[in-house]
């Protein structure tokens, strides 16, 4: 039997996944890593520790399926997106990552809006956003120049990981698109943007397609992983486009919905003029010449498990939602919004923080559980909204990601949404994808979509529920007041968060 390899470098862990060419997969392994948050706002990690994570991870997985490393075709990647890594020219990381969850950037991203204005949106598609890589390049250009001076490259944190193990410098147009340096209807570097911030070209790697093979592994690597140096290595993607191949979101009219740490709805684009003002993101797809427009939750996963940590610390996820199918729709009149590291879609605002409103003597743990659910739902479906009002419609969403994992959630997706909600039977989001892009790159089948097909298999559909999907409509409207209504009080007790 022959086997690709995924590799999904993401906030919390490393993934690796060998699939097997009916996309069964074989073994699957995890190792996590930390993240560090030195000072408000700001979110880091240490590129080494993505390195040997994901070096473990490959050896485990090669250890325990007990497979021979001759009948692993290739491997690729997913990647979390946006991280800045900034190289010497021999390769040495010369800062800590700074990831796409970090907000320190507001004031380099008005620097941006002033100094570019309309060509923003023209070029780079997307708006000035404080998790984006170029905002991150200019803090360091202004608070650590010397630093920016003895950069050779820029690279996202999978590019940085395949760099380390094949030695080969680049980047795909689906992570590239998420820098805002990327002219993203040309697939060039845009000489503009760079220039109207004193920023040299050559500092942007090449750029590849996904599923475009960058090399094979390094002895040492090979040595070190259990895999032979012959083994070949595709680009990869951004963990949203692999999140997108893995749920075969591969033509007009197919969205997902990802709750991971942070929380997407992504739905396929293929028409490249689509101006939709940077309401919402859009970038270019794994597949050659696609796109998607996508929202972006900040904290879904990561509020659920903020959450937990702080509050239910000895209890598994499991067990935390385990009577939230018995509280009705509303939380028994408690509404929270996950806005604890700052929002992205609809509201763009790093300073703007979560609450629990119409908190009761009656509410149980499992209330505020619930709300929580509910809030980050309700949250997704500001983005369903906009894409909605695009002009797609939306009547069925592939779920994805660890929030997927849970029936009450589901069906609350599919109630809050008012779409049916696909579980799909293997769920391993981007992983799948970065497999895909290994399999299609490896020559097993002829096109990305021909591969989903023998790859991606539902499993259930949830359906909404018409009485559900009315309470819910009631509660949307009154968390969207939530917003206005605190972003003020937000804004006076910035000053207090240390
Ligand atoms: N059993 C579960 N039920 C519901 N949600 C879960 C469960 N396990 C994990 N999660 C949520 O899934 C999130 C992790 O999802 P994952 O897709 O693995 O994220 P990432 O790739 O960002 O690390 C966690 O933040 C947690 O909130
Ligand atoms: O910033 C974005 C997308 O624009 C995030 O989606 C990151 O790409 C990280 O995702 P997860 O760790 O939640 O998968």
């Amino acid at each position: 039997m022959k086997y690709v390899i995924g590799v999904d470098l993401g906030t919390s862990a490393v993934k690796t996944v060998l699939v097997d060419p009916q996309g069964k997969v074989a073994f699957e392994h995890s190792e996590s890593y930390p993240l560090s948050r030195p000072q408000p706002n700001w979110s880091e990690q240490n590129p080494e520790d993505w390195v040997k994570g994901t070096l473990v991870s490959l050896r485990r997985l090669i250890e325990v399926s007990g497979i021979d490393p001759s009948q692993v075709d290739g491997l690729s990647f997913s990647g979390q997106m946006h991280g800045l890594v900034l190289v010497d020219k021999e390769g040495q990381v010369l800062r800590p990552a700074i990831l796409w969850n970090d907000t320190r950037t507001t004031a380099q991203c008005r620097r941006i809006e002033k100094t570019l204005g309309a060509k923003l949106i023209e070029v780079a598609r997307n708006r000035a956003l404080e998790g984006f890589t170029l905002p991150k390049i200019l803090w360091v250009q202004e608070n650590e120049p010397e630093v920016l001076s003895q950069a050779y490259q820029f690279l996202l944190p999978k590019d940085y990981v395949r760099l380390r193990l094949t030695g080969d410098y680049a980047m795909d147009y689906s992570d590239a698109a998420g820098t805002l340096l990327l002219d993203v209807g040309s697939k060039t570097w845009s000489a503009e943007i760079a220039e109207a911030f004193e920023l040299p070209l050559s500092l942007c790697p090449r750029l590849v397609e996904s599923f475009e093979q960058t090399g094979t592994l390094l002895s040492d690597i090979a040595e070190a992983s259990g895999l032979l140096s012959s083994t070949k290595v595709f680009a990869g993607g951004a963990d949203n486009a692999c999140g997108a191949l893995g749920a075969g979101v591969l033509g007009e009219g197919r969205t997902m919905c990802s709750i991971g740490t942070s929380g997407v709805v992504l739905s396929y684009e293929s028409n490249k003029d689509l101006n939709l003002e940077g309401k919402v993101h859009f970038f270019n797809h794994g597949e050659k010449d696609a796109y998607y427009i996508m929202g972006v939750t900040l904290a879904a996963g990561h509020s659920l498990t903020w959450f937990k940590e702080t509050f239910a610390a000895d209890k598994s996820f499991d067990e935390l939602l385990s009577g939230v199918a018995s509280i009705p729709a509303g939380s028994g009149g408690l509404l929270f919004t996950p806005y604890i590291v700052g929002e992205r879609t609809p509201h763009p605002d790093a300073n703007i923080r979560g609450s629990f409103i119409g908190m009761d003597s009656g509410h149980t743990l499992t209330h505020f559980t619930r709300s929580v659910l509910e809030g980050i739902t309700f949250s997704l479906r500001e983005s369903i909204e906009i894409v909605r009002d695009s002009g797609k419609e939306i009547t069925e969403i592939i779920a994805i990601g660890g929030g997927a994992k849970n029936e009450a959630w589901l069906q609350m997706q599919a109630d809050i949404f008012n779409a049916s909600i696909v579980k799909l039977e293997s769920e391993q989001g981007p992983a799948m994808g970065a497999a895909m892009l290994a399999a299609y790159g490896s020559g097993w089948f002829t096109s990305l979509s021909a591969c989903a097909e023998a790859f991606i298999r539902p499993a259930d559909v949830y359906k909404p529920d018409p009485k559900q999907a009315a309470i819910y409509d009631g509660l949307f409207n009154l968390y969207q007041e939530v917003y206005d209504q605190t972003r003020e009080l937000n804004n006076k007790l910035a000053a207090y968060r240390q």
